[in-house]
């Protein structure tokens, strides 16, 4: 490992690209170094015990741990240093405006997937980079194809980073001897077709009838319309998940479902939903709401929520396609009857 390009030659080369390129490098090299305190935090093991570890509820209404808090710290203080214009974090009410000369904005979830920490299961950092408009109000309501890198860092049996700058997804690994990340692997490619599907099937009965149909055509298999047989995963951290399809493909889906409050899903556009998207994009994947493609839309306010359906390029689009099936979606715009109806429950 010891030969790999390190992240910050890599950047160095990056920064003397584009006019942009100076401002975007040094952001991913802070939320780097913030995600190797991150690391070694969630490795020390002080945060697996589930006692006394729930300081608050977000903006957004979702409990909040220690660890993502001291997360959010962390990375603040690592960008604190640069001329960043805004920032925005899953665990601030508000963005703040920080340099009015600043070039770009950054928005990030300090730690992903925190339900995970007590078992020891994989949690995450992800972050988006866009540019500064002239009126920083609007930093945060940019479409996503406005980003200009995005990545997710994974802390798991291996810390990695996955990075785009636009040009592909590189991976780098956390070199814990050297302290430093190096290029593990260049250019990931999604494979056009999988045979794994992701979603938390506990759901299942407030799903919408495309999804449930999606859903159903992969458990048919073999001697359903897909005529193949699919595995199953869900790990509950969409890091994970997003990492998991980027090496071997797959299909995740969190829709939005009949439950109160879940009518668009539950990730967040802008710092969840954006940076996951670019990355699979670039990779050669596809994001959609099974209605829009991801990128191309915009928040309205920055804890907005918004259904993802993002993997392989054949199965994302046979959920799009689902969506469009007139009985399917004359059944979502009458639920109850359909619901019942369609589906006979
Ligand atoms: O518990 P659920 O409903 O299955 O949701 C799991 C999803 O929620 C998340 O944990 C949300 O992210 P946060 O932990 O940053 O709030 C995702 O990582 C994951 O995909
Ligand atoms: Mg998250
Ligand atoms: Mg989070």
């Amino acid at each position: 490992m010891t030969g790999q390009l390190r992240l910050d030659d890599y950047l160095q080369r990056y920064s003397e690209t584009a006019p942009h390129a100076l401002a975007v490098a040094a952001a991913v090299d802070a939320i780097a170094s913030g995600s190797i305190e991150i690391a070694d935090l969630t490795s020390t093991g002080l945060f697996a015990d589930a006692s006394g570890l729930t300081t608050g509820r977000n903006s957004d209404g979702d409990l909040q741990r220690d660890l993502d808090v001291q997360a959010d710290a962390i990375i603040r203080r690592c960008l604190a240093r640069l001329p960043i214009a805004a920032l925005a974090s899953e665990e601030m009410r508000e963005p703040q405006i920080v340099d009015r000369e600043g070039r770009i904005c950054v928005a990030i979830d300090p730690l992903d997937g925190s339900s995970n920490i007590d078992i020891n299961m994989t949690v995450g950092t992800i972050f988006s980079i866009l540019p500064a408009p002239d009126d920083l109000g609007l930093a945060f309501h940019q479409r996503g194809t406005a980003q200009l890198a995005a990545g997710f860092v994974t802390y798991g049996p291996q810390t990695s980073l996955v990075l785009t700058l636009g040009e592909g997804v590189d991976i780098f690994t956390y070199d814990r001897a050297a302290k430093c990340f190096r290029l593990a692997r260049r250019g990931v490619q999604i494979s056009e077709t999988s045979d794994e599907f992701a979603i938390n099937a506990s759901n299942r009965r407030h799903w919408d009838p495309p999804v449930r149909a999606f859903i159903d055509e992969c458990l048919a298999g073999i001697d359903g319309p897909a005529n193949r047989d699919f595995n199953m995963r869900w790990i509950g951290s969409l890091v994970a998940e997003a990492y998991r399809i980027l090496t071997r493909g797959g299909v995740f889906l969190y829709p939005s479902d009949a439950r109160p409050g879940y009518g668009d899903g539950r990730l967040r556009l802008t710092y969840e939903a954006h940076p996951v998207a670019f990355i699979m994009e670039q990779a050669g994947g596809a994001a959609t709401t099974g209605r829009e493609r991801i990128l191309d839309l915009a928040a309205h306010n920055l804890h907005q929520r918004v259904p993802l359906i993002m993997g392989s390029h054949h199965e994302v689009r046979r959920v799009e396609e689902l969506h469009c099936d007139p009985l399917l979606v004359a059944s979502v715009s009458a639920p109850l009857f359909a619901r019942r109806g369609f589906f006979r429950l």
